[in-house]
């Protein structure tokens, strides 16, 4: 494992400073480089309070530790699209965790822990910054690929399918350490913050580099959709999470979405317009969710056969 290659840190705050036209520029510079090499990186300087941050880690603590009688008050409904609420990992399945799945706080599929007691609020705070920097690194990756001002903001202005998954891993045993197994993310981009025990790994040209843990850092990876926009300019970045022994991981992924009935497909400014094939069939959002979902399911007994974004693509 790659122990000294750094996954690149970016500061935001030319973002939030009037005038300072030159940072923005570098700053863009930075993340086009990292979104085209392997689609990962951190940022600082983003806009969500570190005293947030840490307190929805220690209250996630708190929760995970509860009996499962008193976690599974908040157990999902049933007609929600996702398990909005508290799930274990079946005892089967290849991940180990437990988790607390929502939606936007305005949700009403949302089924959030009434203990401990600031927890819900804690969740929706966090869920709403999460939400802005969301709209504001999706405004940057608009201008790093040079598409018309505001065109990703408005074809993706449905926030109702995003949603922020509080994780807990259990720790490694003497013969097994998956957390969650290799894998890229579906949506369209990505943010985790995970507590001083780490386990976050990120694949570069064939090697898993660790993700060092570090306060107020937000860990930010490109997922398949704008993969498939950009018609693989930006990278889907492959990752995977290990556990360490003696301790629980806990961690927080916000998944910046896009709503279901979005046809998706490569943009015209990455194939007709430059020359160049498209490398992805259409697909309508939702049914690669539902395909997604099928994954976890029904795991096939094949790692070959589990669905990838390669699903769609055009072999050339
Ligand atoms: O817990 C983490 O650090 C990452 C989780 C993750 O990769 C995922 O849920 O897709
Ligand atoms: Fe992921």
């Amino acid at each position: 494992m790659a122990e000294n290659v750094a996954i690149p840190t970016i500061d935001l705050s030319p973002f939030f400073t009037d005038g300072d036209e030159i940072g923005k520029v570098n700053v863009m510079n930075s993340i086009t480089k990292a979104c085209s090499n392997y689609g990962f990186f951190q940022i600082v300087n983003h806009g969500v309070p570190l005293d947030l941050m840490n307190h929805a880690l220690s209250l996630s603590k708190t929760f995970f530790a509860y009996p499962d009688e008193e976690k599974q008050k908040s157990s999902p409904g049933l007609s929600s699209p996702l398990p909005a609420g508290y799930s274990k990992q079946p005892e089967n399945s290849a991940d180990k965790n437990e988790y607390l799945l929502m939606f936007s706080p305005s949700s009403s599929f949302n089924v959030l822990p009434s203990n401990p007691c600031d927890f819900k609020e804690v969740l929706e705070e966090m869920f709403t910054h999460f939400g802005k920097v969301g709209e504001l690194l999706e405004s940057i990756l608009n201008d790093c690929l040079g598409l018309p001002l505001n065109f990703l903001k408005e074809y993706n202005h449905d926030r109702s399918w995003d949603f922020m998954v509080a994780f807990r891993y259990y720790p490694a045993t003497n013969t097994e350490n998956n957390g969650i197994s290799e894998h890229e993310d579906g949506n369209c981009i990505t943010f985790v913050i995970q507590d001083e025990v780490g386990g976050l790994q990120v694949r570069k040209n064939g090697e898993w580099i660790p993700v060092i843990p570090a306060a107020g850092r937000i860990i930010v990876n490109i997922s398949d959709v704008i993969q498939v926009l950009s018609n693989n300019k930006f990278k889907s970045a492959a990752h995977r999470v290990v556990r360490k022994t003696g301790r629980s991981r806990y961690s927080f992924a916000f998944f910046y979405n896009i709503q279901g009935d979005k046809w998706i497909e490569p943009l015209p400014q990455f194939t007709e317009e430059i020359g160049e094939p498209p490398k992805y069939k259409g697909f309508y959002y939702k049914d690669y969710q539902a395909l997604r979902m099928r994954n976890k399911s029904h795991p096939p007994s094949r790692p070959e056969d589990v669905i990838h974004i390669t699903h769609y693509a055009i072999s050339s």
